[in-house]
């Protein structure tokens, strides 16, 4: 079974369709990045998930419980752990307080290894508290519960790189112990690094989900060509040849053909020096965001 089933999902505030129709569904010990430009729709789906909002049409459940029953939902919630986009806190409280009275509500297990991770000044009232520091406070409670699915609304923002950095081991981590994480991101980058699979949403629809191995390979690799005659496009005239460009003796393209063919065409020239690489992960996702993406 589906640790989340979404099926039909819609969401309209008067006449904006913010989620039209969503059906994914996200597999057990996964990490599913549920990426989008701003007001594509993420938001909208976490809250009706975790139940802030209710669905106009459609519906989701989480571990088998319907997201629209309050009881149902309340089951579910006992092995979620939830990072809300905005997170808010009594501004007078400490970080320590605030932990403790999470600790009361939902349990406590693992709250000093998330503490060696990432480190709110826990004496100091939240008031005082810099954004990366309550982004920090708010990802140990939502981990320290030890829950068997996170829910996210971009959890890396306001962090610096290096806890970014952090955070990514900790997910992989979480993976390798099991954990299910759904979290919602505009980083293109930390899809790359840390997701099995991604969904990316687009005025309120979904416009694909993919494995982001395939979704990658589809992309072809960037070739990066220096040779000791000029070259030019005739030269390649090969099927997967994309964007040739050429500057001197440098030429560059991006190459989703057979490599035999490309290395037979490359025979017949000195070749200086060669880079094959992976596409930056913002070209192949451009084609889904950009104005030429797919509907
Ligand atoms: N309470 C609301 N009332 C009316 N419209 C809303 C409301 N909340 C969101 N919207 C609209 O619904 C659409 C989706 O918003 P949502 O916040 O889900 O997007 P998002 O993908 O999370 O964006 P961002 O990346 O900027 O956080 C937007 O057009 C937004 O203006």
């Amino acid at each position: 079974m589906a640790v989340i089933e979404v099926q039909g999902l819609t969401k309209a505030y008067g006449d904006t369709v913010a989620n039209d129709r969503l059906d994914f569904s996200i597999e057990s010990g996964e990490i599913f990045g549920y990426l989008g430009p701003n007001g594509a729709g993420k938001s909208t789906t976490i809250r009706q998930l975790m139940g802030f909002q209710a669905p106009t049409e459609g519906t989701a459940t989480i571990f088998g419980h319907d997201v629209r029953d309050d009881r149902e939902l309340r089951q579910a919630k006992a092995r979620i752990g939830f990072l809300p986009g905005e997170p808010a806190f009594a501004p007078s409280v400490t970080g320590a307080e605030f932990l403790d009275y999470q600790a009361e509500l939902k349990g406590d297990t693992r709250r000093d290894e998330l503490l060696d991770l990432f480190t709110p000044p826990l004496s100091r009232p939240v008031r005082e508290y810099s954004t990366g520091n309550k982004q920090m406070l708010a990802i140990v409670q939502a981990f320290m519960h030890d829950p068997d699915l996170l829910i996210m609304d971009e959890p890396t923002s306001g962090l610096d790189p290096l806890k970014q950095e952090a955070f990514h081991d900790f997910l992989r981590a979480e993976r390798a112990r099991g954990t299910t994480v759904f979290f919602s991101s505009h980083i293109l980058g930390e899809v790359r690094r840390v997701c099995d699979r991604v969904g990316i949403i687009r005025d309120g629809r979904l416009v694909t989900v993919e494995n982001v191995a395939e979704l990658l390979s589809r992309g072809g690799k960037q070739v990066h060509l220096h040779t000791e005659t000029p070259l030019t496009e005739a030269d390649f005239d090969l099927d997967g040849v994309v964007g040739f460009e050429s500057e001197g003796r440098e030429v560059r393209f991006t190459f989703t053909g057979d490599y035999n063919a490309l290395f037979a065409a490359l025979a017949d020239h000195r070749v200086v020096d060669i880079d094959i690489d992976e596409p930056p992960i913002e070209e192949v996702f451009m084609h889904f965001y950009g104005d030429e993406g797919e509907r």
